[in-house]
């Protein structure tokens, strides 16, 4: 029987459709245009690749909930390949028992309700330095709001992961950026799997290796130190006396029942899904919140009375606490609805019928979450920040509204939602507590560059100046 396709556009000979993605726009923009004229199941070719683009909540649906299993799987790029240890991780690995062997883990051991609370001393410890850092500018010059939050975000996954032997914290941090850096760009041999030169010739696998081997030796060397700790009887290397994760690794590593057993190299991949996934996505996020509510004064003035009131005569800035905070949730949910990670990868499994087209087996899919979370046909006003929108409303960001999918959905939805929150939510309370927000001199709120960089987690482009003036009539300190 002849396959039936989803629309698409034209596709020329030998690159397929991958023409409209020369234009150097965001890939989402680009998809969401033309879905706009192809339909919301869109089938392309990237080069060699099949692709469907989904770009509505009722397609997502049949994607990640009706078809779950059949698109489990991720598709398998060069880079991530050599970068995460022939995708030993948990983000890019294909579906299968390994798969499910280390997302047990990692929601289990390393990412449960009881870890992310646990690993609340390291948020606050990290962030009053980032604070009194801001602090000790006076409120006179404007301040890198980028580099800060970028900073505090690694160093929260460097003492988790690694404890107190994150000694070289910033070479550290500098270094994972890098291969962070690496594992988010395509390159030319991706859409061309069978011409195995193109991948010689464009000179990144020369330089994806290269980076992988710097990046190993450092974690390898960390990884053993803990071995050799644990061998001499020290149990926790964590920050604060407890386990960090490579410990807890090394204890899983220990238990024989494991259908397959864990190398150091399960390991090093697992702390790299820590950096890529969690550490930009949660930095993105608290970028963005704190880039509209500068923008939109009047939410700001909601929000930062929320958060003053909340804390009036506390002695502590407690977690507890954070959750007595509604209408900076609702801050947090419009942000995820404006700037979420811009598209969830996946791959398909077995020829699957959807909406009674033919997605081939091992075709890319991906649900472009961007143009959902700002298509007129689903929300009022959608470029509009408005967090009241979610004030009273249903929808959530845990996999089950396919119109507004943050952390995605199904079988792959996001193991990190939880501790990404708490990643989010201390320190925009904080910084909305401590400061008084202003643009620098001969600047002001439309002047705010809102454009987005490409690539996955759809960053701001610009770094984001602020002038920030400590507000000394508050009871707690920083
Ligand atoms: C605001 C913060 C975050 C956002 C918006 C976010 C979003 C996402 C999205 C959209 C996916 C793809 C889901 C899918 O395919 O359906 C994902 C996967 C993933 N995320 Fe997050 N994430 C965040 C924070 C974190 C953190 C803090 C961690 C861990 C430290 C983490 C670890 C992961 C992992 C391991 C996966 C892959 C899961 C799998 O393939 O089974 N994320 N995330």
């Amino acid at each position: 029987q002849k396959q039936k396709l989803p629309p698409g556009p034209l596709r020329l000979p030998l690159i397929g459709s991958l023409h409209h993605l020369i234009s150097g726009a965001n890939p989402h923009r680009i998809f969401r245009d033309l879905a706009r004229k192809y339909g919301p199941i869109m089938y392309l070719e990237l080069g060699e690749v099949p692709t469907v683009i989904i770009s509505s909540p009722s397609m997502s649906k049949q994607v990640l909930k009706t078809h779950d299993l059949a698109f489990a799987s991720r598709p398998q790029f060069t880079s991530t390949d050599i970068v995460m240890y022939n995708n030993k991780d948990i983000a890019f690995a294909e579906y299968g028992d390994y798969w499910k062997q280390m997302r047990k883990i990692c929601i289990m051991d390393l990412l449960s309700a009881k870890m992310v609370k646990s690993y609340s001393s390291i948020r606050k410890a990290e962030l009053s330095s980032v604070l009194s850092s801001i602090d000790s500018v006076g409120g006179t010059c404007e301040v890198n709001m980028t580099e800060k939050i970028v900073r505090f975000t690694s160093s929260v996954t460097c003492l988790l992961v690694f404890g107190k032997l994150c000694r070289d914290r910033d070479e550290l941090i500098n270094l994972m950026k890098d291969a962070l850096f690496l594992v988010g760009g395509f390159d030319v041999g991706d859409f061309f799997p069978s011409w195995k030169l193109l991948y010689k010739m464009s000179g990144a696998k020369s330089k994806l290796v290269k980076m992988h081997q710097k990046v190993d030796s450092v974690l390898e060397r960390i990884v053993n130190e803990h071995i050799k700790n644990r061998a001499d009887g020290i149990r926790g290397n964590g920050a604060y006396g407890a386990e960090d994760l490579v410990d807890v690794f090394l204890r899983i590593k220990e238990n024989d029942q494991l259908q397959f057993p864990i190398t150091n190299d399960h390991i090093k991949a697992a702390i790299l899904d820590m950096f890529t996934a969690g550490t930009e996505t949660s930095s993105t996020t608290i970028i963005w919140a704190l880039s509209e509510l500068t923008k939109h004064p009047n939410i700001m003035a909601k929000a930062q009375s929320e958060v003053r009131q909340a804390f009036k005569e506390k002695a502590n800035f407690d977690e507890e606490d954070l959750d007595n905070l509604p209408y900076l949730k609702l801050v947090i949910k419009e942000t995820l609805r404006l700037h979420a990670p811009s598209i969830v990868h996946r791959e398909c499994r077995e020829e699957t019928i959807v909406d009674g087209y033919t997605i081939p087996a091992k075709a890319t899919v991906l649900v472009n979450t961007w143009a959902m979370g700002r298509d007129p046909e689903i929300w009022d006003e959608p470029e509009s920040f408005i967090p009241e929108r979610f004030e009273n409303s249903p929808v959530d960001y845990l996999g089950n509204n396919y119109e507004y999918l943050p952390f995605g959905a199904g079988k792959r939805i996001c193991p990190g939602m939880q501790f990404g929150l708490a990643n989010v939510k201390q320190p925009l309370a904080r910084l909305l507590y401590h400061f008084n927000w202003g643009f620098p001199h001969g600047t002001s709120p439309k002047d705010l560059d809102m454009s987005e960089k490409s690539g996955l987690s759809a960053a701001k482009e610009k770094d984001l100046y602020l002038i920030a003036k400590t507000d000394q009539s508050l009871d707690l300190v920083l």
